[in-house]
């Protein structure tokens, strides 16, 4: 609930007559809202390209969308939606567009923002991408030692991890198709775990590493890439064209990268326009090209822009971007939920969970209004998922009958395993995906009816019952493909857009996760042994603690 609701008199009329909705709605079952209407699903699932939205299972009447729409009209979300696609600067605190949506224009686009064009700039850097993917994986690309590499490990976090990650592993299936025996591989933890696991398992002769930083000043990623480099010295000896052959870049710092040693024509450039968790459709997706090939990246661009098109011109009401957001302003402003799970019933989807989070949270976690002020109602829940099938064996209890309130995204492909060779070898498969689907349809039932759900509930003790009314939407994908998670991933980073619009919030700043890393400076110091000024007992306490061992 909007804190303070008390003081409706002083909301506009849109707020109040959506609060006055929300009381009315507050009291009704989803099982009574089912029972009383055959036709809700028809009324309440939308399509765009490879989607189907249901949200029939949110606690929402039809008319609910007109009164949401009433407050996006009047939060001007249109002319914030002109704003976003006019390359305006609508992150205001860092003074820059956030042009996400030029990275998935089409050929041949017209995009002219202050006079450059933006289109041409990105197909050149794309093509510059191609050149690179295609030698890499044609086996083409030598280490320095002649050997042909096998093995690209990209180093990065964040925006420069989260993404590539989801997707690459999001699309194996594409990634078998095109038949590359490269092998892709991650690292991102500042501690050098994960890094030093790879390490063991590859062969420095054969392996490239890809340093992915926007900002090419990254802590954790800078760290990383210098054990990368002493492990290729360890291995290989200190010889001529080490760097060249076994590191290529992506970032806007230019100058940073050939300072670090990367040679010109291994750098891979994106531009400040470009948002670090938005941007896995720029060159920071590069090791999903790697994985996928140059088409399929191409066809993920596609996806994206598709969903582009629609959120700037579909009606509102069929509006997939639009809808998702304002049905989660209702969740967290009108029914009070903070809580939103992402619940993917796909093992190839596991990342999602976790991109999501950096995405909304990062995005929209957020205090003060554009103008400075402390908002005065709930922003961004807090985000969280697993694999669906793997979550039921662990949080689906708290889902079901724990205190709190969670509205959840139930998300699927519709179709898989329809190769004939998949049929033919393997029809388990087809089943488990059957099985994979009926529990995914399962659990959003049994959550949104509850007891209504079950045969005699009424005769069954208090700890075997579902109060339901647990809200939902569901997403259908045709098939996991590299269009329908174009599409997918563009929906969401533009239901985030929706949001801070009505909240009044910069989607596109991260001001808040700064700090912490500044202090983790002086705090490195004073771990190393230097004399430092004062600081709190716990802390002063804990480096006592490891220091002595
Ligand atoms: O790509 P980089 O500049 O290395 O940034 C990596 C990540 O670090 C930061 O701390 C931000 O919170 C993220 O938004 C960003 O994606």
């Amino acid at each position: 609930m909007i804190v303070d609701m008390q003081d409706r008199a002083g909301m506009s009329q849109s707020w109040q007559a959506l609060l006055a909705h929300g009381d009315a709605m507050c009291g009704k079952h989803l099982a009574d809202i089912f029972a009383a209407d055959s036709r809700r699903f028809k009324r309440l699932t939308r399509e765009c390209g490879p989607l189907v939205l249901d949200i029939s299972k949110q606690r929402i009447e039809e008319q609910t969308l007109g009164y949401l729409m009433d407050v996006a009209r009047e939060q001007r979300l249109d002319s914030w939606i002109a704003r976003l696609f006019g390359g305006e600067r609508v992150n205001d605190s860092e003074g820059r567009a956030a042009m996400h949506w030029a990275l998935r224009l089409p050929v041949g686009a017209e995009c002219d923002v202050d006079g450059v064009d933006v289109a041409a700039q990105v197909h050149a850097e794309l093509d510059r991408m191609e050149a690179i993917v295609n030698q890499i994986r044609a086996g083409q690309w030598r280490g320095a030692t002649g050997e042909v590499v096998t093995d690209v490990i990209n180093i990065g976090v964040g925006g420069s991890d989260l993404g590539p990650l989801m997707m690459t592993e999001a699309l194996t299936d594409s990634r078998k198709q095109t038949a590359s025996p490269l092998r892709v591989h991650f690292a991102s933890t500042m501690d050098g775990s994960q890094l030093s696991q790879l390490l063991r398992r590859v062969s420095a002769h054969s392996t490239l590493f890809v340093i992915s930083s926007k900002s090419f000043s990254t802590i954790d990623t800078l760290s990383n890439a210098e054990t990368a480099r002493h492990w290729l010295q360890r291995e290989l000896g200190n010889r001529e064209g080490l760097l060249d052959c076994h590191f290529v870049a992506v970032s806007s710092a230019v100058a940073k990268m050939t300072e670090w040693g990367v040679a010109e024509q291994n750098q891979m450039k994106l531009w400040d326009w470009v948002g670090g968790r938005y941007s896995l459709w720029s060159t920071i997706g590069l090791p999903i090209a790697l994985s996928i090939g140059m088409d399929g990246f191409r066809e993920l661009l596609a996806g994206a822009h598709e969903m582009d098109e629609h959120f700037k011109s579909a009606p509102w009401l069929e509006n997939l971007p639009v809808l998702m957001g304002m049905v989660g302003v209702w969740n967290t402003n009108v029914l009070g939920i903070n809580a939103h799970a992402i619940l993917p019933y796909d093992g190839r989807m596991k990342e999602l969970p976790n991109y999501l989070e950096q995405l909304e949270m990062e995005s929209n976690g957020k205090s003060v209004t554009r103008s400075g002020e402390k908002v005065q109602w709930a922003t961004c829940p807090i985000v969280w998922g697993n694999v669906g099938p793997n979550a039921q064996h662990a949080f689906y209890q708290l889902l079901h009958q724990g205190t709190e309130a969670v509205t959840c995204d139930f998300i699927m492909p519709a179709r898989r395993y329809l190769e004939k060779r998949h049929n033919a070898a393997a029809p388990e498969l087809v089943a488990q995906h059957e099985l994979a689907l009926a529990n995914c349809l399962a659990q959003s039932r049994l959550l949104a009816l509850g007891d209504a759900a079950l045969v005699d509930a009424e005769s069954m003790p208090a700890e075997k019952r579902y109060r339901g009314n647990q809200p939902s939407s569901t997403l259908l994908l045709d098939e996991l493909t590299p269009r329908s998670m174009g599409a997918l991933i563009a929906l969401y980073e533009h239901k985030v857009f929706v949001q801070s619009v009505i909240w009044d919030i910069n989607p596109f700043d991260q001001w808040g996760v700064e700090m912490g890393k500044k202090i983790a400076v002086d705090t490195l110091a004073r771990l190393r042994g230097a004399e430092c000024g004062a600081t709190d007992g716990s802390t002063a306490g804990l480096v006592e603690r490891i220091l002595r061992g």
